[in-house]
């Protein structure tokens, strides 16, 4: 039986409204985590950190001293946001994650809560106004990433010992809600937040703030949509409450991993983020260790939007505003096959199907329309496709072409590609009717 929580979660199942039917159709996003770290890109004098490049400021060869200097070099000039939002668009990505402030506290806005911001920089200008303004125009909604942890703030505490900890932290807890109040007033059209940096148990003991200061940000920007990184419940969980229910809108733990079958997501909105190489968010020169190609990072959209989430596709833009070549590539690449497929996966949601080997179902959004995206054409040519219970297949298509499958078992089929090689995933199109099959079946 469940126990009495105030600040567990205030919701039972997915939220109902347009602004989350608007995300859920979405499916497919583009991260970016830019900001001074990508000044030393992961080296530094010489040397290779070997951690994520956005955290080389916890490095000890690294000075705080220096690392804390580094704003005085950043001049991103050659920045153009409309060009960043047009190979966003080219790629197919319709929503975009950018990072206001990273865990080192330096804020890409000019900030009147900070003098740690892009003002104090030689380039002086605000970033995220063009970006946001780019973005939009090109029909991609905006989400704010905000750390919590913020290592330039006097007042930031990971973990509260005194009574002194505990004044800093309220004062600091001040500055949180100001500087996301700012951000909303800055930039209206802004669809969310992607808060991060929310382990630390300063934050996680305060279960009733992070409760009112979501509350409070639905006040002022009504529909806004926040994950489940954000909240802690009075006992101190997060993501689930203490009864086992998600807090936030959409289970947002899926970082650099995604889940197996249906029942791991327990019927909850999610959302996985992923980058390029193994662990580098912010822009790391050295790139070293396996770099995922097109065809692995489709694969994962697509398992995603096949279990009911959506997949963001982290990107590291360099110092001076311009992406790394191999991530202008991966965009076009990838742009390539969602100009042909991205029906498949726009508005995809899980289809009801048994998963095959050869890949992965996704229905459109209330229709009878199923998408078979295959990644593995087995050496028989032959796509198995069992019918699920109650639903009837009523047509087959392949890039319009009509595909004849054969009957071989009760409402089971076999779609024969014998001969078809491809070096990107196939989508066929299943038209489906829900009621019992004919006795021969529609073929
Ligand atoms: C979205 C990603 N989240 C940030 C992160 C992840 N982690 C982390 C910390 C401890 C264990 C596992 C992950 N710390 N910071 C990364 O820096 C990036 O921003």
């Amino acid at each position: 039986d469940t126990i009495a929580l105030q600040h567990g979660a205030h919701r039972i199942g997915v939220r109902t409204d347009a602004d989350m039917a608007r995300w859920r159709s979405l499916r497919f996003g583009q991260f970016i985590h830019w900001g001074v770290y990508a000044i030393p890109g992961g080296e530094w004098k010489g040397k290779t950190y070997n951690g994520a490049a956005e955290w080389i400021r916890s490095w000890k060869e690294l000075p705080h001293e220096e690392y804390d200097n580094l704003y005085r070099q950043f001049n991103p000039v050659n920045f153009d946001a409309q060009q960043w939002a047009s190979q966003a668009k080219e790629m197919g990505a319709k929503y975009m994650i950018i990072t206001t402030k990273h865990h080192d506290g330096f804020c890409l806005w000019p900030s009147k809560y900070s003098k740690y911001t892009i003002a104090a920089s030689p380039y002086k200008k605000d970033l995220l106004g063009p970006m946001v303004a780019a973005y939009n125009k090109a029909g991609i909604d905006v989400y704010l990433y905000f750390s919590i942890i913020d290592w330039s703030h006097p007042d930031y505490r990971a973990s509260l010992k005194t009574a002194a900890d505990s004044a800093a932290n309220k004062r600091f807890q001040v500055f949180v809600k100001n500087q996301l109040a700012e951000l909303l007033q800055r930039y209206p059209t802004v669809k969310g937040f992607w808060f991060d940096g929310t382990w630390d148990d300063s934050w996680k003991r305060d279960g009733a703030f992070t409760d009112e200061l979501e509350q409070y940000l639905q006040s002022i920007h009504p529909g806004l949509v926040m994950g489940s990184r954000l909240r802690a419940d009075e006992k101190g969980a997060r993501h689930f409450d203490s009864n086992g229910r998600l807090m936030g809108d959409y289970e947002q733990g899926w970082e650099r991993k995604l889940p197996e079958k249906i029942e791991d997501v327990h019927g909850n909105d999610w959302e996985a983020v992923m980058t390029v190489p193994e662990n580098q968010w912010g822009y790391n020169a050295q790139w070293a260790g396996h770099i995922k190609t097109a065809n692995e990072l489709l694969e994962m959209l697509v398992k995603s939007v096949s279990l009911n989430g959506n997949f963001v596709l982290n990107f590291g833009p360099k110092a001076d505003g311009t992406f790394r070549t191999e991530e202008q590539q991966l965009m076009t690449q990838i742009g390539q096959w969602m100009k042909i497929n991205g029906e498949a996966v726009y508005n995809g949601t899980y289809a009801g199907f048994e998963k095959q080997d050869w890949g992965y179902y996704i229905r459109k959004a209330g229709t009878d329309s199923v998408y078979m995206v295959v990644f593995n054409i087995p050496v028989s040519g032959s796509l198995r496709v069992k019918m699920p219970a109650h639903t009837s297949l009523v047509s087959v298509s392949l890039q319009q072409q009509t595909l004849t499958p054969e009957l071989i078992g009760r409402n089971e089929y076999f779609i024969h590609l014998s001969g078809k090689q491809s070096d990107t995933p196939v989508v066929i199109l299943l038209k489906t009717t829900s009621g019992e099959n004919k006795e021969k079946g529609n073929f």
